[in-house]
């Protein structure tokens, strides 16, 4: 049995997944309402609308009804991770808890994998990362994900158990470049949405997914990364798949600022927050992030994108 927390599009979508192999699976949702339209609707048609959810899939409304031991995969978003760890401290306790969500909290630096282990010392963290959209997953389309987990032997029984025939997981020790690559990804993929957003062509965006794999090396390398990390599915995998497609909504949410229109704020957009938070990571680090440090100044409104594009055109001349 697997549980997950979270019925968010991500979450649903693995829930899916998982219970389509036939595997028992718990999907808690922390809104009554919406337990129950799932409950009666087979669907989650306020984030994955169209896809049914199959009869092993168990909607809970109580974390406490998840056995014990059983693996909990967290599937919120990355700046509401502690709140809901804290709530729940009692009932996650005690087994591996994977964290799904993308990014590095704004109020402290940390990743998922630290502030699990901040709030829940008992539990086994772990990450589920890279290249995948929900619908992708949902709708059973071919997908391989990394698994990141200190311990070797408690990576290998979780990679066991959430692979199915359409999701390959490949598993490392590796938690912080697992996740420093699934952070940096979004704030990129906003970059590239702007710049196709404002019509500047292929040739840029190209040219700054390069630079930008350039500045998630940079900074995860610092902090102890395994560079194969960074050349896998968790860091160059995410990060061409985010800044080239309209179903990312970090690439749609920079299309928008390229364009200078409005975005829906109700919208998970995990690259926001988190280029704050590492903009502020690489300046106490002395690292130079030029792409991060116009995407959060476009964001503060205090640059507008040919501002931007003139700064990061007009950088001294330097080897590659
Ligand atoms: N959607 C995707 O294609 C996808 C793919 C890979 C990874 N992810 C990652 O998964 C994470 C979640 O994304 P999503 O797409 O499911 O987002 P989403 O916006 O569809 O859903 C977020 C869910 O979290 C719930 N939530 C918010 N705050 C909460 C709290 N304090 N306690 C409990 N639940 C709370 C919301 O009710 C909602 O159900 C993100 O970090 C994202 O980067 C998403
Ligand atoms: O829709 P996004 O931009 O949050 O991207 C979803 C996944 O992270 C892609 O791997």
């Amino acid at each position: 049995m697997i549980a997950v927390a979270g019925s968010g599009a991500f979450g649903t979508a693995l829930a899916i997944s998982l219970a389509a192999n036939g595997q028992a699976v718990q999907l808690w949702a922390r809104d009554p309402d919406h337990a129950e339209e799932m409950r009666r609707t087979r669907e989650n048609a306020r984030r994955l609308p169209g896809v049914a959810l199959p009869d092993a899939l168990q909607i809970i409304t109580e974390l406490e009804t998840i056995p014990a031991e059983i693996p909990v995969l967290l599937s919120v978003p990355m700046q509401r991770l502690r709140d809901m760890l804290v709530l729940h401290k009692l009932a996650l306790g005690g087994r591996p808890l994977v964290a799904c969500c993308k990014g590095v909290e704004l109020s402290t630096g940390l990743g998922p994998t630290a502030i699990i282990e901040e709030l829940i010392p008992s539990a086994m963290p772990a990450m589920l990362t890279g290249p995948s959209f929900a619908a992708d997953i949902a709708r059973g389309l071919p997908t391989a994900l990394t698994l990141a987990c200190h311990d070797r032997a408690a990576g290998r029984a979780l990679q066991q158990a959430l692979s199915t025939h359409n999701l390959r997981i490949y598993r490392t020790t590796d938690t912080i470049g697992a996740e420093l690559g699934g952070a940096v990804k979004n704030v990129i993929a906003i970059a590239s949405g702007a710049v196709m957003g404002a019509g500047l062509g292929e040739s840029a965006r190209a040219a700054l997914m390069t630079r930008g794999f350039a500045e998630m090396q940079r900074m995860a390398l610092a902090l102890g990364a395994q560079p194969e990390t960074l050349s896998g599915l968790s860091g160059f995998g995410d990060l061409a798949l985010t800044c080239t497609s309209d179903q990312s909504r970090n690439y749609r949410f920079g299309q928008s600022l390229g364009r200078g229109e409005s975005f829906d704020a109700s919208i998970t957009v995990e690259g926001a927050a988190t280029s704050r938070a590492v903009l502020e990571r690489a300046r106490e680090m002395k690292i130079d992030m030029p792409i991060t440090e116009a995407v959060v100044a476009m964001l503060d409104g205090t640059l507008q994108l040919r501002q931007a594009m003139e700064m990061l055109l007009s950088r001294p001349l330097k080897e590659e």
